[in-house]
């Protein structure tokens, strides 16, 4: 931690390497989304938000959107967490305006259905393509980050056949049939392992593990299914991978964030709008890099607001190693200029 200045290398790689920085690198969750009329432009030339996750051209140009609108110093792979499933075989498609829809597993039939780890890859190809698109057309200082859904959040979506209020059908499955949850975890990690492997291979940077509904686990089933995933991701992804930087977002695991990063062997640590910044700096920094926590929201309302709580994130996290970014992904309804005080209050 606390490395020498590294001039000339990419700043978001820097922060993930120890070093703090007086003006952090930023980028925000979504920031290929909805609120850019552009990207409503593209998306509607695609079709779906599938078909847009699949046309490689397309996918890769909302990923360079933002980037040349704002500057930022990561663009994150356009993609979506449920693309997995629907390379394993489990029919996925997305109701607008309510969100995604998958089959649903039940129990062992369910499980059976599916593809191994191994035959994902025809399916993602057009992922892979546009990795490697963007590892072309990106400005030299724009870190690539490539990711992908944690095995819980993503088994909570293949179990229930949908997004859940409180990832209930997730939780029945788990304690009713642990053995039918327990390898779907299983098949899960070792496909996202190869799926993140070959993002890796095709140019992406840094990978980023989404675990959105981690917070609710709790205790040994936290450590068990939330834990556990993200360091056999992490640990085989740095074996094919010597020194590939790895973030993990535990979303809203409060006290379970302590301690996080260095079990999962993480360089990065992103922390929801839940979390104090100032308890962050004081719990989080000594261990790895923080990401975050702007809440979405002030990027809906701007204003002397959102530079007061950008100001304080800024400050409170400046003694340490610091990626600025939201504390969840940017809504649809925000509005585009308050991106652009967004960077004047961090940049200057
Ligand atoms: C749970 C989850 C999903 N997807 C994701 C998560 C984990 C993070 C989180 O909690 O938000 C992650 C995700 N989804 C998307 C990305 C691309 C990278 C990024 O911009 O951050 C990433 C990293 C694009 C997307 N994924 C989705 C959109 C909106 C699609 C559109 O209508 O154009 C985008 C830009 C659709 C999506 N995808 C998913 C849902 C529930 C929805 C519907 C809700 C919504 O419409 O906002 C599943």
């Amino acid at each position: 931690m606390f490395d020498a200045p590294q001039t000339g290398r990419k700043k978001l790689l820097r922060s993930l390497a120890g070093e703090a920085m007086e003006v952090p690198p930023v980028w925000l969750m979504r920031q290929a989304g909805r609120y850019l009329p552009e990207y409503r432009a593209t998306r509607a030339e695609a079709g779906d938000f599938l078909s847009l996750c699949y046309n490689s051209d397309l996918a890769a140009e909302v990923t360079l959107q933002p980037i040349r609108r704002y500057g930022f110093d990561a663009a994150i792979l356009f993609a979506d967490i449920l693309l997995i499933p629907d390379a394993l075989g489990a029919d996925l498609w997305f109701v607008t305006g309510e969100g995604p829809r998958l089959s649903t597993i039940t129990g062992p039939e369910g499980l059976a259905k599916l593809k191994g780890k191994d035959d994902i890859h025809d399916h993602l190809a057009p992922v892979y393509e546009t990795v490697r698109i963007l590892a072309r057309e990106l400005p030299e200082e724009t870190t690539l980050i490539g990711f992908a859904g944690a095995p819980w959040t993503v088994a909570t979506y293949m179990i229930a056949g949908r997004g859940t209020p409180d990832q209930g059908p997730a939780h029945k499955l788990r304690q009713e049939d642990p053995a039918t949850f327990g390898a779907l975890i299983d098949l899960l990690t070792e496909a996202t392992i190869e799926y993140l492997d070959c993002q890796v291979q095709a140019g992406a940077e840094v990978i980023k593990i989404f675990d959105s509904w981690a917070g609710s686990l709790k205790g040994a089933a936290f450590d068990a299914f939330a834990l556990e995933p993200a360091k056999r991701i992490t640990a085989e992804l740095k074996r094919r991978h010597p020194g590939l930087p790895v973030i993990a977002f535990p979303r809203e695991a409060g006290e379970k964030y302590i301690g996080f990063a260095k079990a999962v062997g993480a360089d990065g640590l992103a922390i929801d709008t839940k979390v104090d910044p100032a308890w962050a700096a004081e719990h989080l920094q000594p261990d790895s890099c923080v990401q975050g926590n702007l809440d979405p929201k002030y990027m809906v309302t701007g204003g002397q607001e959102l530079v007061d709580a950008t100001r304080a994130i800024v400050d409170a996290l400046k003694h340490g190693p610091h990626i600025f970014n939201l504390g969840h992904g940017i809504t649809p309804d925000a509005n585009p200029d308050n991106v652009h005080l967004l960077l004047e209050t961090i940049r200057g």
